[in-house]
């Protein structure tokens, strides 16, 4: 690729049994471009690999900045690899200065982020929003290599920027969404700090910002309470977040205790989100202590059955429907186009058609009349060659005059 600190993709060979959880073990040079598949071959294995029950599952982290995405990332993929078999893991935080777990794909070695804030004149988000923009031009790559290895992974973990906005409000994050969900079983984990929500009005941010994400890429949603104190040594007890999203009335007696202008607000909100709340599923973890991730990936487990049930039946019956928009489109241009063309246009058309028509049908005519001529030359014999020779030297004047009349 021609522009600033851009390469192509590569796909870093995480060994078998990787030590996933080493500080900075991302090998970052053993690339397998060279089997990168073009986007044909791509959307061939696509449409070869029909069946998604049989599809490792996509799991995107987002969550506000310090929410713990990176390190929930590293101990589920710590947790995985013992587990076995070993995830497949993706990072597309361009910004991250350590990664602590073992990627596959790294958004750094095909995009330099300094590099391309260099080029552009950018700040630090404005950065971060172009390398995605780039590495989304090549995600057909991602998607091949995922295909070819869907056999050997039961997850496929993705670790995404510091600054949420980044991913899930830019073109290219939903790019990337749109294109893991169309070809693989994909969930997002809403990574959300217990500790700092243990503010309602705070709270109230982060659940409404899960609410946006939840509808605007429509997939199936888990959200992991992180730096719960399940054992010990991790910060708060996470379980006040979990009553309040049940009960309504706990959370008004936690709302009472503040004195914001926000308070009026955040309290018809929680109204609004009671539905929200009824169908969430959620669970507090400790990153730190790997506490609950069997809960997170049950709860995964069952994201993924939704996806199967419902994201698909409704992903298929939108794709449908887009496709014959589109024909309809198609039509009325059309239709557009023949109604804007000049009148004498549409005579001379319409002209060259009637004589093209009617050409073709002394051309048919002749045929037909040679082909009685041959039949009667075979039925009676005595019709001489030359006779015939006569008949057809007529005919060829008669089209020659009919063609000079009508040009
Ligand atoms: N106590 C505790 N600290 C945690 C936990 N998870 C993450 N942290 C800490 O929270 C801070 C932010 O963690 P990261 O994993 O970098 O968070 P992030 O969401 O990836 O952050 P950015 O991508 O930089 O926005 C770090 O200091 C972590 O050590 C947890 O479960 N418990």
């Amino acid at each position: 690729m021609a522009e600033a600190g851009v390469s192509k993709m590569n796909a870093s060979s995480v060994p078998e049994n990787g030590s996933a959880g080493v500080a900075g073990a991302a090998p970052s040079n053993a690339a397998d471009s060279q089997q990168c598949p073009s986007s044909t071959d791509s959307s061939d294995n696509a449409k070869a690999s029909g069946d998604f029950s049989k599809k490792p599952t996509c799991l995107i982290f987002l969550g506000m900045a310090g929410s713990g995405k990176t390190t929930l990332v590293q101990k589920v993929t710590s947790y995985l690899y013992e587990k076995k078999p070993a995830p497949y893991v993706i990072n597309l935080d361009p910004a991250c200065a350590e990664m602590p777990y073992p990627a596959n794909i790294d958004i750094r070695d095909t995009v330099k982020y300094k590099d391309v804030m260099k080029q552009y004149g950018l700040g630090p988000n404005g950065g971060i929003v172009t390398s995605l923009n780039l590495f989304a031009t090549q995600f057909d790559q991602l998607l091949g290599l995922l295909d070819k290895r869907q056999d050997q992974h039961e997850y496929v973990i993705i670790d995404t920027p510091g600054q949420i906005e980044v991913f899930t409000w830019s073109a290219s994050g939903s790019i990337i969404t749109e294109a893991l969900a169309a070809g693989f079983p994909t969930v997002i984990v809403y990574v959300m700090d217990s500790v700092r929500s243990v503010n309602p009005v705070t709270f109230m941010s982060n659940m409404l910002y899960a609410c946006s994400i939840l509808y605007k890429t429509r997939l199936p949603f888990v959200v992991a309470l992180n730096k719960a104190r399940i054992l010990p040594t991790d910060v708060v007890d996470s379980s006040y977040a979990e009553e309040w999203m049940r009960d309504f009335e706990a959370f008004d007696e936690a709302l009472r205790s503040e004195s914001s202008y926000a308070t009026n607000l955040t309290y018809s909100m929680s109204l609004v989100l009671d539905e929200f709340y009824s169908n969430l599923r959620c669970t507090g973890v400790s990153a730190v202590t790997g506490a609950r991730l069997d809960r997170l990936l049950e709860l995964v487990g069952d994201a993924r059955r939704e996806y199967l049930t419902e994201y698909r039946a409704e992903y298929e019956r939108l794709r449908a429907a887009r496709d014959q928009a589109e024909r309809g489109r198609q039509r009325r241009d059309l239709q557009r186009l023949e109604a804007d063309l000049e009148p004498q246009d549409r005579e001379a058309t319409v002209e060259s058609d009637v004589t093209l028509r009617s050409a073709a049908r002394v051309d048919d005519d002749d045929d037909l009349a040679e082909e009685r001529e041959t039949e009667r030359d075979d039925e009676d014999d005595t019709e001489s060659f030359q006779s015939f020779l006569q008949q057809h030297k007529q005919r060829q004047a008669a089209r020659r005059t009919t063609d000079a009349s009508k040009s």
